[in-house]
C-alpha cells in the first residue's frame, strides 16, 4: 500500500465483518435480532467479538477464531494486519508505544443458559502465572435480555462474607454447584445497568442476559464447574488454562463482602456528560473505575461532533441510522455496524436519519 493509500485508510471508518465465536454456553438469538438477521437462532456461538486482535481459546477450534476482519476500500484485512501497517497511525502514539496492540476487546454477548461460575486473572496473576501483560478485567453494560423458563435475568458477582479458600476448594472438589452459587451475590438486572468485573472477582452471567462487554484483551477464563449447566464437559485446559487446579483456585480474591458493599464496589451508575434536546452523551465506564478501557453512550436524534483524542476508538451502533462525516467524505451507518476509527481521525460528525444509540468504546489510558 502506498503512503497516500495508508493515510486515506486512516481517515476512513472501517466496518468489521460479522464475527461470531464458539463458547461453552448457548445463546445468540438476541445478537441475530440486533443484527437484523431474519432467522434468530440460539446455538454455540453466543458472542460477537468486536475489534478483536486476539484469537479465542477453545479446544479443537480454528486457530484464527475471534480475529476481526475489516472491510476496507482495498479489500478485506485483519485488524491485526491493519495495525501492523503503521501502529502509530492507526492506534495512536501512546497506545502504540505502551501496548503495540489495541489493548481492548469488545463483545456482544447473549446467554440462553447460565455461564459457568468463573474468574479471570488480574494483571499480577496474568503476568506471573500466564506470562501475559493483560489480565481480563471486564465490564458489562446491560442492553436487554429475556425470561428463560420463567426466570428473570440475573448475574452472580462477588463472594459473600465468610467464603474462605478452604470452603471454596471443597465445594469445587465435590462439584457442589448449588453450594458455589450460594457463595455468590445475585443481582437482578435491567437494561441500563452497568457492572465492573475486576480480575479475581468470581462471577457467572445468568440465563437471559444481553449485554455489551468491554474488557482487557485476553481469553483467560478459570472455571470451577466441570460440566456446564447445558451438560457440556469442560476439558482440564479450559478449567485452569494450564496452571493446574490449585493455582486456578488462587486466581480468586477471597475478600467477600455484604450485598450492599458488593453493589458499591461493582455496580456503576452512568453519568451524563452533556445533553441537549437532540442528544445526550453519557459515560458508563471511565478512569474512575479502571485504566483498562472506557465506554460512553451517545443517544442522538440530530447531529453531533465528536472530537478524537489521539487514540483510536470503536463505535457500535446499537440502533438507528444516519451518516458519518470524516476526513472530507461521508459514510452511512446503521444498526448492527461495528466501526473502527483510527487515531488519525480528528473529528467525526454524526448525523442521524433515525434516533440512534451509539456505543463508543475506548482503549486503555
Ligand atoms: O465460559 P466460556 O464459554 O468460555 O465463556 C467465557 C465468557 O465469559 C465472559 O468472561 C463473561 O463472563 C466472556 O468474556 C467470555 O467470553
Amino acid at each position: 500500500m502506498t503512503t497516500n493509500q495508508l493515510a486515506q485508510l486512516a481517515q476512513t471508518p472501517l466496518k468489521q465483518k460479522d464475527n461470531r465465536v464458539w463458547r461453552t454456553y448457548s445463546g445468540g438469538a438476541l445478537i441475530d435480532h440486533w443484527k437484523l438477521v431474519s432467522e434468530e437462532f440460539d446455538g454455540s456461538f453466543p458472542e460477537e467479538w468486536i475489534m478483536s486482535a486476539i484469537a479465542a481459546r477453545g479446544k479443537n477450534r480454528p486457530a484464527n477464531e475471534g480475529l476481526t476482519i475489516l472491510n476496507t476500500p482495498y479489500g478485506k484485512l485483519e485488524l491485526k494486519e491493519l495495525i501492523a501497517l503503521n501502529k502509530e497511525l492507526f492506534l495512536g502514539k501512546k497506545i502504540a508505544e505502551k501496548y503495540g496492540t489495541t489493548g481492548v476487546l469488545i463483545k456482544m454477548l447473549d446467554s440462553k443458559e447460565r455461564l459457568t461460575i468463573q474468574v479471570h486473572p488480574d494483571k499480577q496473576y496474568a503476568q506471573t502465572m500466564l506470562n501475559s501483560p493483560f489480565g481480563k478485567t471486564e465490564s458489562w453494560y446491560i442492553l436487554g435480555g429475556r425470561e428463560i423458563d420463567g426466570k428473570k435475568s440475573t448475574i452472580y458477582l462477588g463472594f459473600k462474607e465468610g467464603v474462605t479458600p478452604e470452603i471454596w476448594s471443597e465445594l469445587f472438589r465435590t462439584q457442589n454447584i448449588e453450594g458455589m452459587l450460594d457463595c455468590l451475590h445475585q443481582f437482578e438486572i435491567q437494561p441500563g445497568d452497568a457492572f465492573m468485573i475486576y480480575g479475581g472477582v468470581p462471577h457467572a452471567i445468568g440465563s437471559g442476559c444481553f449485554l455489551l462487554e468491554v474488557q482487557e484483551p485476553t481469553d483467560y477464563t478459570m472455571r470451577v464447574e466441570k460440566i456446564t449447566p447445558g451438560g457440556l464437559t469442560i476439558s482440564d485446559e479450559l478449567i485452569h488454562q494450564g496452571v493446574g487446579e490449585k493455582n486456578m483456585l488462587d486466581c480468586f480474591h477471597y475478600d467477600g463482602c455484604s450485598f450492599e458493599e458488593a453493589s458499591t464496589r461493582w455496580k456503576i451508575t452512568p453519568q451524563t456528560l452533556e445533553s441537549s434536546d437532540h442528544h445526550s452523551l453519557k459515560t458508563i465506564f471511565n478512569e474512575s473505575h479502571t485504566d483498562c478501557f472506557g465506554l460512553n453512550e451517545l443517544d442522538l436524534d440530530g447531529s453531533f461532533e465528536l472530537k478524537g483524542n489521539g487514540s483510536f476508538f470503536v463505535a457500535v451502533i446499537y440502533f438507528g441510522e444516519g451518516e458519518i462525516f470524516c476526513g472530507g467524505k461521508s459514510y452511512s451507518f446503521s444498526q448492527g455496524d461495528e466501526l473502527f476509527f483510527s487515531a488519525a481521525i480528528e473529528k467525526v460528525i454524526w448525523k442521524t436519519s433515525k434516533p440512534s444509540k451509539i456505543l463508543l468504546c475506548y482503549p486503555p489510558n
